[in-house]
């Protein structure tokens, strides 16, 4: 079946979210742990504070020097000294503990959005995978989540530690001067402003660059899949070079977003730098007007660099916001992405299905004005067997595709036992079927647990009698682990056909009452084929199955042979009905015919 095909979106370059909103949602996240962030608050106002008394007792240190021989009260400054020692260390063992709180903080929030993107991803429809790149997702999971973590640990301690530095800073050098402070009233504004202008500016570019991440990712998640068709096209080259333009496209993204961010920091930098000079001169005035202390002069300038370094700090922690602000953007916009729709309340159960199917003038088409079923009528009763024979690309697996609701028709119903399946639990009508699809899938796992994850409690012997009928039992037995062995990345380890037998056991072992066979058997050698045909017919008996096969010779018993060209059934009859007709049917049949004589000819 296929899954792909449809145009990779750009959904996740969508116009930004209002960093309210962002906000707002993450603190979503956050409030769950309201009681951690109490606690980091609590240490980071304590141990900032703490750190906040060093340049006072420093100043009383410089006091206790008086100008002149024996001018120093050694008693003093030893004692403003050890004080200082002691504020210091408490207030960095409060800053580890803080720093250690929000990193768990941070795992927890992250935990918690990543499961949440988990799982809305499991509940997002079909469509959605059809037309997004797969490592466009993955890097939507791990890096955009990462960068949204990183933030949260990092930057909210350092935030919450300038706020307090800042504000406390501040409050201390109005104590000792207040004209001094007034070159701050200069100084501050520019920076504020500064900061803010490249804030606005550099959010667009941190968005780019992970908008360029994601389709760097999707690019190499697709290239790695098809590696070998690759090497074997030897397009190595082709492929690089499509490699280097996402590559550089990335880099560059990432290259403007950091340079624009990283010269910011040097800027403010220079601005405070400006004020230290414009105190230093000023202090100095005020010393030789006896206004002020040489020891509160210094405290100034200790407590100067303490305000003006978070300020510095502070732009660097936006430029870490805005990217954590678009990269929390991109991951709330997959969660904005709508979900299968539910079912409505007065949804109908399907217990005992009957078998009986219907698709009644269904038209249906992945894109708006691209039909690929137009007025398609077919009629399934119980336990027939309905073989769906068209020219590649008919629309014969998007025929099962509304069968199952992966997609919804247009027009036209579709009805399993008089019921049209709009109004049946999704859940439901999905169990009524066994799938055996051309592309199996096998997830990372026993062997055993391949076999039985469509349906618990199955015994042993069950499981055996059913690899046994698939013909795999003996090369399962063969393996070292036997059915405990396991299977690596989706069956890597193991042949294309060996993964098909295992899934048609996997189909019988679900005893579902209804089978969909699309091109079950198209990886399994013809000899393979026509022992398990017996147990494929044992299967279907008293089954309505839907059968897909381009070998015609495999649909030979179905009972209806429906043949789909143009969006319509275009014939419709059993074999030989279809054959004495003489028309496309019979045609396909004798080319094929022909071909199978022309290789026996050859042998
Ligand atoms: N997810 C999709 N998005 C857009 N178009 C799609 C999608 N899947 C299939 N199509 C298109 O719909 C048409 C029918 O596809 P479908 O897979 O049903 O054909 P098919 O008869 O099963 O072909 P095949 O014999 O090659 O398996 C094709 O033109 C295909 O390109």
């Amino acid at each position: 079946m296929k899954t792909g095909g449809g145009p990779v979106s750009t959904s996740f370059e969508r116009p930004s979210i209002k960093v309210t909103v962002i906000l707002g949602r993450l603190w979503k996240y956050l409030k769950k742990f309201k009681w951690m962030l109490l606690l980091a608050v609590a240490l980071s106002i304590a141990g900032n504070l703490l750190a906040l008394v060093g340049p006072k007792l420093s100043g009383h240190a410089v006091d206790a020097i008086h100008p002149g021989p024996g001018g120093v009260d050694f008693q003093s400054v030893f004692f403003y000294a050890g004080w200082m020692v002691v504020f210091y260390i408490v207030s960095a063992v409060l800053s580890y503990l803080l720093a250690a709180l929000l990193v768990n903080l941070g795992s927890r929030v992250v935990y918690e959005m990543r499961r949440d993107v988990y799982e809305h991803l499991m509940r997002l429809p079909v469509r959605f995978f059809d037309s997004h790149a797969a490592g466009e997702i993955l890097s939507v999971l791990s890096y955009d989540i990462d960068t949204v973590q990183a933030s949260l640990s990092n930057d909210l301690v350092q935030m919450l530690a300038s706020v307090i530095t800042v504000l406390g800073s501040l409050w201390m050098m109005l104590t000792i001067s207040p004209p001094l402070v007034l070159i701050f009233a200069v100084t501050i504004p520019c920076s504020i402003l500064f900061t803010r202008y490249r804030s606005i500016k550099v959010r667009p570019l941190y968005r780019q660059r992970s908008i360029n991440l994601g389709k760097l990712n999707g690019y190499t998640e697709e290239m790695t899949g098809g590696l070998r068709t690759i090497k074997a096209y030897h397009r190595q080259e082709y492929f690089a070079a499509g490699f280097e333009k996402k590559n550089a496209e990335a880099c560059e993204a990432n290259y403007q977003a950091d340079s624009f961010s990283s010269a910011t920091g040097p800027s403010v930098g220079f601005i405070n730098n400006v004020s230290l000079a414009l105190i230093s001169l000023f202090g100095a005035l005020l010393y030789m007007s006896g206004s002020i202390s040489l020891g509160s002069v210094s405290s100034f300038v200790l407590y100067s660099r303490k305000f003006s370094g978070p300020i510095n700090e502070f732009s660097n922690i936006i430029s870490e916001l805005q990217s954590a602000l678009a990269a929390a953007e991109r991951v709330l916009r997959l969660l904005d992405e709508p979900e299968e729709e539910s079912d409505p309340a007065d949804a109908l159960p399907l217990t005992e299905v009957q078998g009986n199917v219907e698709l009644r003038d269904v038209s249906f088409g992945y894109q708006p004005g691209v039909p690929v079923l137009q007025h398609y009528n077919l009629t399934a009763k119980p336990g027939q067997v309905v073989a769906i024979v068209g020219p590649t690309g008919a629309g014969k697996t998007t025929i099962i595709n509304l069968l199952m609701r992966f997609y919804d028709v247009d027009s036209g119903v579709i009805f399993v036992d008089g019921c049209d399946i709009r109004r049946i639990r999704r859940g439901d009508l999905r169990r009524a079927f066994s799938m055996v699809l051309q592309d199996t899938w096998l997830f990372t796992g026993t062997i055993r647990e391949n076999l039985t994850y469509g349906k618990e409690n199955l015994s042993e012997g069950e499981v055996i009698a059913a690899t046994k009928a698939a013909k795999i039992h003996d090369f399962i037995i063969s393996l070292p682990a036997g059915y405990d062995t396991i299977l690596k990345e989706g069956g890597s380890s193991i042949s294309k056909g060996q993964k098909q037998l295992l899934t048609i056991a996997r189909a019988m072992l679900l005893d579902a009452p209804m089978l969909i066979l699309d091109e079950a058997t198209s990886n399994v050698d013809t000899q393979t084929e026509r022992v398990i045909q017996a147990a494929m017919l044992s299967l279907m008996k008293g089954r309505t199955s839907f059968v897909i096969a381009h070998r015609l010779s495999t649909i030979q018993n179905a009972d209806v042979i429906a043949v789909l060209r143009n969006g319509c059934v275009a014939e419709c009859g059993t074999h030989e009905e279809l054959i004495q007709a003489g028309g496309y049917y019979a045609e396909l049949y004798q080319a094929q015919f022909d071909t199978a004589e022309q290789y026996s000819d050859f042998e």
